[in-house]
């Protein structure tokens, strides 16, 4: 976790992907007669993302994670700000630029039972990018495909199999292989496991993290279940509407929450550790519409400590007991 370009440099100077201030902003029509409204899905995100470490990006339905992974994964262009990767802003990029940079960051979705293709064999799925993206020969391809498959945990036999023939967790494994067959060196994972039977999921999990240990890969994990992100992650970005509220390690952030909508997400989370159970504080109310945020925080109508400025000046995101939070109160509240 970075404070400021200094500490940047100093803590880890290798950084794969950095998102400035992204905005993504979509026009929603109102029905006929009616001016279009704009949803601000994304409203000034920024972190790195460095080889090796994982970042999640926890909040509740509807606060913009899936639309920060296509923004990411390059499948939609954002409406402003920076993304920058391999050198490039691919944020504003040409077309050349984005064929060369799609295949680093590859995306493992939330359901594996709808993200195969049900018509081709396991061998074929792995392949493709391969045939697309490289030109090694068919026996070239066929072995990388089950060097991959041997590396997530598939027997060779898998190879010439359909994915219905699988289990949940196994079809993961294929998703997961699939994403790591042309090298990424960022994966955006979303969901990843929440798909799957509990018993399942650690598997998967552990799976990722081997994988990450082995060939350094990043993961930009997007999950709603913080027991998943207590496992899993490096650091922690805490989003609410569009925005980020509290972004630090998970050490940081799990164990000492400092904004109030971070400390009613964790409150609401079941913990093994008694230590880290804390007083049962429910939200009240519902995460309210991009198309109409409450003016100053957009968090002021759902928080405890919401004060008159809170109504009316929006926080800024600011380094606060090493992590970065906006919330005008934390001297306060702390
Ligand atoms: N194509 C679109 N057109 C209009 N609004 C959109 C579009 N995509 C997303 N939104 C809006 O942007 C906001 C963020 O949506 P997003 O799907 O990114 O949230 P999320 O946190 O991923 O939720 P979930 O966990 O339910 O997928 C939502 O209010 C959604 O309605």
């Amino acid at each position: 976790m970075m404070m400021n370009s200094n500490m940047e440099t100093i803590a880890n100077p290798v950084v794969l992907l950095e998102a400035k201030n992204l905005v993504k902003h979509y026009s929603v029509s109102q029905g006929l007669f009616k001016p279009k409204a704009t949803a601000r899905a994304l409203d000034g995100i920024s972190f790195t993302l460095q080889p090796g470490r994982t970042l999640a990006v926890v909040g509740e339905s509807g606060c913009g994670k899936s639309t920060l992974a296509r923004q990411i994964t390059m499948i939609e262009p954002p409406t402003g700000g920076e993304l920058w990767m391999d050198g490039a802003n691919i944020a504003d990029a040409d077309h050349a630029t984005l064929k060369r940079v799609r295949p680093l960051v590859q995306m493992v979705f939330q359901n594996p039972y709808a993200s195969l293709n049900p018509r081709k064999k396991v061998g074929q799925m792995l392949e493709e990018p391969l045939i697309i993206n490289t030109r090694l020969s068919g026996k070239e391809r066929a072995d990388k495909a089950q060097a991959m498959m041997a590396k997530v945990g598939l027997r060779p036999e898998h190879y010439g199999r359909y994915p219905h023939m699988f289990s949940g967790g196994q079809r993961q494994r294929v998703a997961i292989a699939r994403a790591l067959m042309l090298d990424p060196k960022v994966i955006v994972a979303d969901e990843p496991v929440s798909a799957l039977d509990v018993s399942i999921q650690a598997q998967v999990l552990n799976l990722l993290m081997d994988l990450q240990q082995a060939g350094g890969v990043a993961y930009l994990f997007i999950s709603h279940n913080l027991s998943v992100v207590e496992h899993i992650a490096d650091d922690v970005l805490v989003m609410y509407l569009g925005k980020t509220v509290e972004h630090g390690s998970k050490e940081q952030v799990f164990s000492r929450p400092l904004h109030p909508y971070t400390k009613a997400l964790l409150a609401s989370t079941p913990r093994i550790d008694p230590a880290q159970r804390q007083q049962k504080m429910m939200l009240p109310g519902e995460l309210p519409s991009p198309l109409a945020p409450p003016p100053g925080c957009s968090f002021n109508n759902r928080c405890p400590h919401a004060i008159e400025r809170c109504r009316q000046e929006v926080p800024v995101l600011r380094p606060f007991d090493d992590r970065l939070v906006a919330c005008h109160r934390l001297e306060e509240i702390s």
